[in-house]
């Protein structure tokens, strides 16, 4: 079966766009960024860094050109954004899609970009990052997917490995790491592919 997979993060920055061109390596997979706010988007990082022909690379939801939050993007250039804008393409591929920032971004006065992920029923795959006060940060995004019922299928953490910081979000949150992605150099093609190597088999 197809898998769907909604990539999203304890925040922006915080290395969604790797992690999914990881993913779309590791299984073929497409990939779609529902709304992007801010171009050059996602979209064309994650195609220079898949290396496997089969992934394709669907056309942005909705697109704004503001690098900001998409209910302020929108605002600012008279673009309607909404979920009943965004819809999922075609593909019996598997099929990569990254979020904006992270679980509360807003689209708008009501809705916020978690409702993509529920909306098209992907499972959800959560970056978390290592620095001094992203447990709590964390923390509070997992809880508020457990409050809300939406299922996580694991953590990814990307950056200088933290023993402690890691040990007790699996701990607390009971849920599965399925890669580390350490600080490198820089990313490219031959990066994105050790990765990818490492999780296909969690996957
Ligand atoms: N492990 C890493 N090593 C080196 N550079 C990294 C790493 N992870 C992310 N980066 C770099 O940090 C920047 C931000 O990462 P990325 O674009 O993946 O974040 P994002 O969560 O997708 O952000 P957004 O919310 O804008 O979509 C990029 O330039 C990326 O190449
Ligand atoms: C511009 C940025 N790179 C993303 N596209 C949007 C991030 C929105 C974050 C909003 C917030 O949490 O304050
Ligand atoms: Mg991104």
């Amino acid at each position: 079966m197809a898998h769907r997979f909604f990539v999203t993060a304890i925040g922006t920055d915080s290395g969604k766009t790797v992690f999914s061109a990881i993913l779309c390596e590791a299984l073929k997979a497409d990939y779609w960024k529902p709304i992007q706010a801010g171009l050059p988007g996602d979209t064309d990082s994650v195609r220079t860094l898949v290396s496997n022909k089969k992934s394709k690379f669907h056309e942005e939801g909705i697109k704004l050109k503001t690098p900001a939050s998409p209910h302020a993007a929108g605002k600012k250039e008279e673009v309607e954004v909404s979920l009943q804008r965004i819809e999922l393409p075609e593909t019996n591929n598997h099929l990569i899609i990254e979020g904006a920032g992270g679980v509360l971004v807003p689209l708008n006065d009501q809705e916020n970009v978690i409702d993509i992920a529920r909306r098209v029923n992907a499972e959800v795959i959560v970056v978390s990052n290592l620095y001094l006060g992203s447990i709590n940060h964390t923390l509070l995004t997992l809880d508020w997917l457990s409050q809300n019922e939406i299922p996580v299928r694991g953590i990814v953490f990307n950056g200088d490995p933290n023993p402690e910081s890691q040990e007790i979000i699996l701990q607390r949150s009971g849920l599965e790491e399925l890669l580390h992605i350490y600080t490198e150099e820089k990313i490219t093609k031959k990066e994105i592919k050790k990765y990818a190597e490492r999780i296909r088999e969690k996957i």
